[in-house]
């Protein structure tokens, strides 16, 4: 019989209950002893709502409070020293790890955050070194076993497997140089062998391992580490799901068919051309195949027709016992339930499918795949094929003029009038910044007011002329605020945006929004992706009022704020049925518009951000040169129709650019900004090394902790990026936007960081 199975699920809780806790017991209204509580409530939830579903393999161990690499890290004992012995519980030691912490004399900033491969959830990145002693702190998998047991629940673990954490982490500052992670595997190994047996005594028939990296190119190098290590592992555990996700095994598969495991689940909705060749690979073995069949990336209603029609022919060559039906990755990257959402039209619902009702379709996938010949099965299944063919003809609905508009599309359009050193000195006679100008990177703190007047909007009970006062009152506020500071290229604030991809995309043609369509970013940050349903379009000028408002009450220049367009797309659930590139260009000719209008508007500094272009990137090299040629087309359409006194800035919240660095400089923005906080400054050995010539401001400062920079960390900061890039093109901003944050922090953090630079004037003068 076809098993069916689902890889994780969201950790939030239906109703956010996860974000309201832990930041409850960050504000310490709550105690430990309740968040957990509120936590195992959001976990019995799952485990019983993917029950009743149907489902045969149903995770546990993948909650977390904040993110389960972190989970790893604290469990194993890779606590950074700097952790340690601060005199605290080790439940605010893994959250300061996560966010940093700044009370009661202790002040330790957060540990580096990437982007968990090319999704927008960021993962806490382990540090390791020669020092590093692994141990068992707790079996958080085994845990929660138990506890899912005790639900009436029996469930099938999940960890992430060794080499993933080995490969995910970085050499912390203890490590002496060239000291490379994956040198650790033999003395992690213990660890996990512990666990799992741990595991296989209490009873747990299967455990899921994951080993994302196995569908990247780095895997192959790691050959014969994958090889030694599952050997060990699958010595006293469980039987091994060995788990891959969000791309290809490709090269990487004779090796993995090899591996000592009794399962390996692949991503048949990123690349479903590669079921072939693994049934080829692995037919003469006895693994079991887990089939992805229902994307954990999207919201799209799974096409159970056609999942099934490729299921089967897995079933045919393995027979059915070797098959399980399978969600393509764990769902925390989808919300939780369509059931939340009261405004999608009927239509529209029934185009979608959430985390839970994607559980229901992973078991009705495993019924068909087991010819069951339950009539609810087959009901189901005609249903399923009445909604797929309507979403068809939907589709097919398209905006003639923006398809005619993106199919002329020209060389020109892609280009500024003049090269960077000619629009600079235009820029200079126009801006007048100062050496060492001081900005931000757009948004200032969405307090509580500025959320309620958004909801009081929404549910009518203040109208759109009340609240757009407000807006501008805020505005004023947050300029003026800005002037005191003594910052010298002001931004409005953003505080019209309830997020910079959902404001974008209320305002355009093409996209649906969901109420409670909440997906994890990091820690208790959600975000809730707008969906792209049809041809993009933009009807009316968006921001245009905002900032020319803001610039009418200053005398300094004030800068424009977009979200670009492959942010745009990376951040929303795009389209199937049209090409990423495609909805991509559309996107890009509506803010081009945007663009022209707040330069008509008299705005001559405009920041187009692109913070999600990187992760875009494909995992596979290969790939890299096709998306990138788009993505970067894309940035250039939307910001080449200015004159050359206008500067356009971009910003990009990552560092690590040596890999795609030919591309940042093809973007071709006057000044970019990027976080250089975090990490340490051998990002800018880059810019140095490529002869980066446009300028640039490297975060001083890491935005995500509520953690005030002193001025001389700010001082030393500068000092160190000038060892690496010329005074001259060097601006200086915090590495992201402020809404996240508090006032008081703030203004601290701004007035340290304007300090600094006004030094630096005159040091480097
Ligand atoms: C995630 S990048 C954020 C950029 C945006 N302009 C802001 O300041 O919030
Ligand atoms: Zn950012």
């Amino acid at each position: 019989m076809v098993l069916s199975s689902v890889l994780g699920f969201p950790r939030i809780g239906k109703n956010r209950e996860v974000k309201k806790a832990v930041e409850a017991y960050w504000a310490g209204k709550l105690s430990a002893d309740e968040l957990q509580t509120a936590a195992a409530e959001v976990r019995k939830w799952n485990w019983t709502s993917i029950k009743a579903q149907g489902v045969d393999l149903i995770p546990s161990g993948e909650f977390t409070l904040y993110d389960h690499v972190l989970d790893h890290s604290a469990a194993f004992n890779a606590i950074p020293p700097r952790y340690v012995g601060l005199g605290i519980s080790d439940l605010d030691v893994f959250f300061a790890m996560g966010r940093g912490r700044q009370t009661g004399g202790v002040d330790v900033p957060a540990a580096e955050m990437k982007k968990w491969f090319d999704s927008n959830y960021h993962y806490v990145v382990p540090e390791l070194s020669e020092q590093t002693e692994f141990k068992l702190n707790y079996n958080k998998a085994l845990a929660e076993y138990k506890e899912a047991k005790a639900a009436g629940v029996t469930t099938r673990p999940v960890v992430l497997g060794p080499l993933a954490f080995l490969i995910l982490a970085k050499a912390g500052r203890e490590a002496t140089p060239g000291f490379k992670p994956i040198s650790l595997l033999p003395k992690l190994l213990p660890v996990y062998k512990t666990l799992l047996k741990e595991l296989k005594a209490e009873g747990a028939e299967w455990v899921q391992i994951d080993e994302p990296n196995l569908v990247m190119d780095v895997a192959e190098q790691y050959a014969e580490q994958y090889a030694s290590a599952y050997a060990e592992l699958a010595k006293d555990a469980p039987k091994i799901m060995l788990t891959t996700y969000f791309g290809r095994l490709g090269s990487n598969l004779p090796f993995v068919a090899k591996l000592p495991v009794c399962g390996l689940h692949i991503d048949l909705d990123r690349e479903p051309g590669q079921l072939g060749d693994v049934i080829t690979a692995i037919k003469d073995t006895s693994l079991v195949l887990s089939l992805g069949l229902v994307s954990g990336r999207n919201i799209w209603k799974t096409d159970l027709t056609a999942a099934a029609s490729l299921g089967r022919k897995a079933v045919e060559a393995l027979g059915a016992d070797r098959v399980i039906a399978a969600t393509s990755s764990s769902l925390l990257h989808t919300p939780v339930t369509l059931e939340s959402e009261n405004k999608l039209t009927a239509e529209q619902k029934d185009w979608f499918s959430f985390a839970l009702q994607k559980a229901g379709e992973v078991a009705v996938l495993a019924s068909v795949l087991s010819d069951s010949q339950d009539s609810k099965i087959s009901q189901l299944l005609e249903e399923n094929k009445t909604s797929i063919s309507k979403r068809r003809a939907f589709e097919h609905n398209s905006d003639d003029a923006v398809r005619k508009r993106v199919a002329a599309i020209t060389p020109e359009d892609l280009k500024r009038k003049n090269p960077f050193p000619t629009r600079r000195e235009a820029q200079k006679k126009h801006l007048k910044l100062p050496k060492f100008p001081t900005t931000t990177i757009g948004s200032f703190p969405q307090t509580k007011e500025i959320r309620s007047a958004r909801a009081q909007l929404t549910k009518g009970s203040l109208t759109e002329d009340q609240y757009n006062d407000f807006i501008k009152k805020e505005i004023d506020s947050v300029v003026k605020f800005q002037e005191d500071v003594g910052l010298d290229l002001l931004v409005h604030g953003e505080p019209e945006r309830n997020d910079m991809v959902q404001y974008f995309g209320e305002q355009f043609q093409g996209f649906c929004f969901t109420q409670n369509g909440w997906v994890q970013s990091y820690g208790s940050r959600y975000v809730r992706p707008p969906i792209i349903v049809s041809d993009v379009s933009r009807p009316h000028p968006i921001t245009v009022q905002w900032s020319s408002y803001a610039q009418s009450v200053t005398k300094k220049p004030m800068k424009g704020m977009l979200t670009g367009p492959v942010t745009i797309l990376n951040w929303s659930f795009p389209r199937v049925d049209v090409s990423r590139e495609t909805q991509s260009k559309q996107l890009a000719l509506a803010l081009r518009d945007e663009v022209c209008d707040l330069e008509k508007a008299g705005i001559h500094a405009i920041q187009v951000d692109e913070p999600a272009i990187r992760e875009g990137l494909p995992l596979r090299r290969v790939d890299w040169d096709n998306y990138l040629t788009w993505a970067v087309d894309s940035f250039r359409l939307a910001t080449s129709g200015v004159e050359d006194s206008t500067q356009t800035h971009s910003h990009f919240c990552y560092s690590d650019f040596n890999d795609i660095f030919p591309s940042i400089q093809r973007l071709d923005a006057d000044v970019i900004s990027i976080e250089a906080s975090k990490s340490d400054l051998k990002v800018l050995n880059a810019f140095q090394q490529f002869g980066y010539k446009n300028e640039i401001g490297p975060g001083v400062y890491d935005i995500h902790s509520p953690r005030v920079p002193s001025e001389q960390e700010i001082k030393d900061r500068i000092k160190s990026m000038l060892n690496l890039l010329p005074a001259d093109l060097l601006f200086v901003n915090p590495d992201c936007g402020l809404k996240t944050r508090g006032w008081a922090e703030t203004e601290a953090s701004l007035k340290n960081l304007v300090a600094a630079a006004r030094w630096a004037r005159t040091e480097f003068a």
